[in-house]
């Protein structure tokens, strides 16, 4: 890519982009799963794009990594063992190392250039890895949790896009929420990827409709991030034990620039066309 402007071209957003005006590439590369590009943008700061698509910016990656892990963490009443699937850019982890009851946190990330772009260009999610709490296993998330059986309290799917033949494609299919079930502990609860009500309603509503018939509570929030295709996504919050709307722990608001216990209730409040679409109510 050379200066001047990157734009976010996606099968999962037809007739539409987001640009950024670019000021220098900082990282190219081809990985065994994907292509990783790494830009020093104008106005969003630091900028990390696998196959084409934008993961994170310095300027708004906490809307999405604050909101996801603590829309989780705060709906579980003690969480102690945590796991990421993917979120190798470390973002995530950094949110979850804020909640000191939290006693281990385990990452299955599958592709070891994107954490090495992360801890270069991208420290301030990157230094979530440091936190002693962190276990890093390399490899594909699926095959790792087809093997945990009633281990976990909280789990996070922190997913790319279920494009066409992608490798997230499998992560938004019924199986993969058996599995996510099978690997919590009672009263655990999930929290995935579940992108975006202006775009994507069919996703999420099949997202929805299989999973409950495998969680008691499937609940659909969402975030506003400027760099995410129509400026928003989603989180699906299913749980064992009970409804994640009302948060059941609060965290030290001065800790986050975004999550807060009203943003937390409101995050779940939808549009009724969006209402109608994903529930069916
Ligand atoms: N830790 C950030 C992971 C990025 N998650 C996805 C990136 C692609 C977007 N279209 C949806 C979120």
């Amino acid at each position: 890519m050379k200066k001047g402007w990157f734009s976010e071209f996606g099968q999962l957003w037809p007739g539409q982009t987001f640009s950024l005006e670019c000021e220098e590439v900082l990282f190219q590369g081809k990985s065994p799963y994907q292509e990783v590009l790494a830009f020093r943008s104008k106005t969003y700061g630091n900028v990390l794009v696998l196959d084409g698509v934008i993961q994170a910016t310095d300027r708004d990656e906490f809307a999405y990594q604050e909101m996801f892990a603590h829309l989780a963490l705060c709906s579980h009443p003690d969480p102690k063992k945590v796991l990421v699937i993917g979120g190798g850019d470390g973002g995530i982890l950094r949110e979850i190392a804020k909640h000191q009851c939290v006693e281990e946190i385990t990452i299955c990330e599958i592709d070891q250039m994107v954490i090495d772009t992360a801890k270069k260009f991208l420290p301030e999610m990157a230094k979530g890895f440091d936190d002693p709490r962190v276990t890093l296993f390399m490899g594909d998330g699926c095959a790792y949790l087809e093997q945990k059986k009633n281990e976990y309290d909280v789990i996070i799917v922190d997913s790319s896009d279920p494009v066409d033949g992608g490798p997230a494609e499998t992560l938004y299919a019924a199986p993969f929420y058996r599995h996510l079930k099978e690997a919590l502990r009672p009263g655990g609860l999930v929290c995935t990827q579940a992108e975006c009500q202006w775009i994507h309603l069919n996703i999420i509503a099949e997202l929805i409709r299989f999973s409950r018939n495998l969680f008691s509570h499937v609940e659909y929030a969402y975030t506003t991030i400027p760099s995410y295709p129509c400026g928003q996504i989603g989180f699906l919050l299913a749980s064992t034990g009970d409804s994640c709307k009302t948060p059941k722990r609060t965290i030290d608001e001065s800790l986050n620039k975004y999550y807060n216990e009203e943003i937390h209730n409101a995050s779940f409040v939808l549009p009724s066309f969006v209402r109608r679409a994903i529930y069916k109510d």
